[in-house]
C-alpha cells in the first residue's frame, strides 16, 4: 500500500477549512505488521476511509496492491479486510451464526467461519450470543468477519479502542497471527505501547503528515541516554559538553542526553582523566520517540468529533 501527496480538507460549520490529511507520503510493506501511529486528530481515520473508498481526497495518489486507488478499487476490494468503526451484527445471534449470515451474504462457504473463529481463537465461545461478548471478543469477532473471504491485507483502526489489558493482549496475539500467515495487517492507534509490541514496521503522522518511519529498532536506534556516576561531576560535565552533548546533573550523577553510546561516553571521561564508576545506558523507546517527533506540530485540526470513549461497538466491518 502506498500513498503519495495524499490531501483531504473538511469544511466545518462555520465554513473553514480543518486539513485532516496533508500531503502524505505513507508506505507500507507487504507481510507483517505496520503500526500507522499519530495523535488523536492527525488524520489516521480519514486516510484509512480514503484507502477504502469511504471518502474521497482532495488530491494525491494511493495505491493498493500496486493498483490505483479509488480508481482501480473494485479490482482488489476482495484482497482487503478492514474494521473501521460501526458495528453490523445481531445482538441476539451467536457469535458464530453472526458469521454465518456474512458468510452467506459474500457466498462463503460455512466452513470458513470455523476457521477463523478458530484464527481469532473465538471457537470456544462462538455459542454465546453477541450482546454477552467481552470488548475484546466483539473486536475479535470482527476481525474474524474480515478474514471471511481471505484478504491479503487487513486494515485496523485502532483496534484496541476500549479494550482491558486481556483483550488488547488477544486482539495483538490475533494481529500477530495473521502477519504470521503471509498476511499485511494495517494497525492504526494513538497509543504507542499497543503497537510498539506488535508492528515491524510504523509509519509516524502528525498534523496529517508523515514524520517518521522505519522498523521499530531503527526508529529507537541511536535515541537515548546515559547515565554517568563520576568523582568529579564539574570536569565530567565540561569534557561531555564540549563534545556537544546535553549534560545536566541527576542525583549524585549526571545525564548525557542525545546519545545512547555509552561506550563514546566512557572514551571521552577516561581521555580527559575521569574514571566514571557506574555508566549506564539508557534506550527510548518508541513512546519517547513518538512524542519528541509529534509535541511540535501537535495535534490535527481544531474540530473534534467527540470521538473520545469510542469503544469497540462501534466498528464498522468492510466485508
Ligand atoms: N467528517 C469530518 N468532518 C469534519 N472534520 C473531520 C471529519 N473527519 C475528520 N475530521 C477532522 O480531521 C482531522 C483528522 O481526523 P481523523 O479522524 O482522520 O484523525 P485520527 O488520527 O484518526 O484521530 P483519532 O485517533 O482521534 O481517531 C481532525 O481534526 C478531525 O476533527
Amino acid at each position: 500500500m502506498s500513498t503519495r501527496g495524499l490531501r483531504k480538507t473538511y469544511r466545518r460549520f462555520d465554513l473553514s477549512q480543518v486539513v485532516a490529511v496533508e500531503g502524505l507520503d505513507l508506505d507500507v510493506p507487504a507481510g507483517g505488521v505496520h503500526g500507522f501511529l499519530g495523535p488523536n486528530g492527525s488524520g489516521k481515520t480519514t486516510t484509512i476511509r480514503m484507502l477504502l473508498g469511504l471518502a474521497a481526497p482532495d488530491s494525491g495518489e494511493m495505491r493498493l496492491f500496486g493498483v490505483p486507488v479509488p480508481q482501480r478499487l473494485p479490482d482488489v476490494v476482495g484482497r482487503v479486510g478492514a474494521v473501521v468503526e460501526q458495528p453490523k451484527f445481531v445482538p441476539m445471534f451467536s457469535g458464530r451464526r453472526n458469521l454465518q449470515l456474512l458468510a452467506t451474504a459474500i457466498e462463503t462457504p460455512h466452513a470458513r467461519v470455523e476457521e477463523v473463529l478458530e484464527l481469532v481463537d473465538l471457537r470456544e465461545r462462538a455459542r454465546d450470543p453477541f450482546r454477552r461478548f467481552s470488548l475484546g471478543m466483539k473486536q475479535r469477532l470482527a476481525i474474524a468477519a474480515t478474514l471471511l473471504k481471505d484478504p491479503d491485507l487487513l486494515i485496523f483502526d485502532e483496534p484496541t479502542n476500549g479494550l482491558d489489558p486481556a483483550g488488547i493482549r488477544d486482539v495483538r496475539a490475533t494481529m500477530r497471527r495473521l502477519a504470521g500467515e503471509g498476511r499485511t495487517v494495517l494497525v492504526s492507534s494513538h497509543i504507542l505501547a499497543e503497537v510498539e509490541q506488535v508492528a515491524d514496521t510504523v509509519s509516524i503522522v502528525a498534523r496529517g503528515r508523515l514524520v517518521a518511519e522505519g522498523t521499530v529498532a531503527a526508529l529507537v536506534r541511536g535515541r537515548g541516554q546515559v547515565r554517568v556516576l563520576v568523582p568529579d561531576r564539574a570536569a565530567a560535565a565540561a569534557l561531555l559538553a564540549a563534545q556537544g552533548w546535553t549534560v545536566q546533573p541527576e542525583g549524585d550523577g549526571l545525564v548525557v542526553a542525545g546519545t545512547a553510546d555509552g561506550g563514546a561516553v566512557n572514551e571521552v571521561l577516561a581521555r580527559g582523566g575521569v574514571y566514571a564508576h557506574d555508566l549506564r545506558t539508557v534506550h527510548d523507546d518508541l513512546e519517547s520517540v513518538f512524542l519528541e517527533l509529534t509535541a511540535h506540530v501537535g495535534t490535527g485540526g481544531t474540530q473534534r468529533r467527540g470521538r473520545r470513549g469510542r469503544t469497540s461497538d462501534d466498528h464498522e466491518v468492510v466485508a
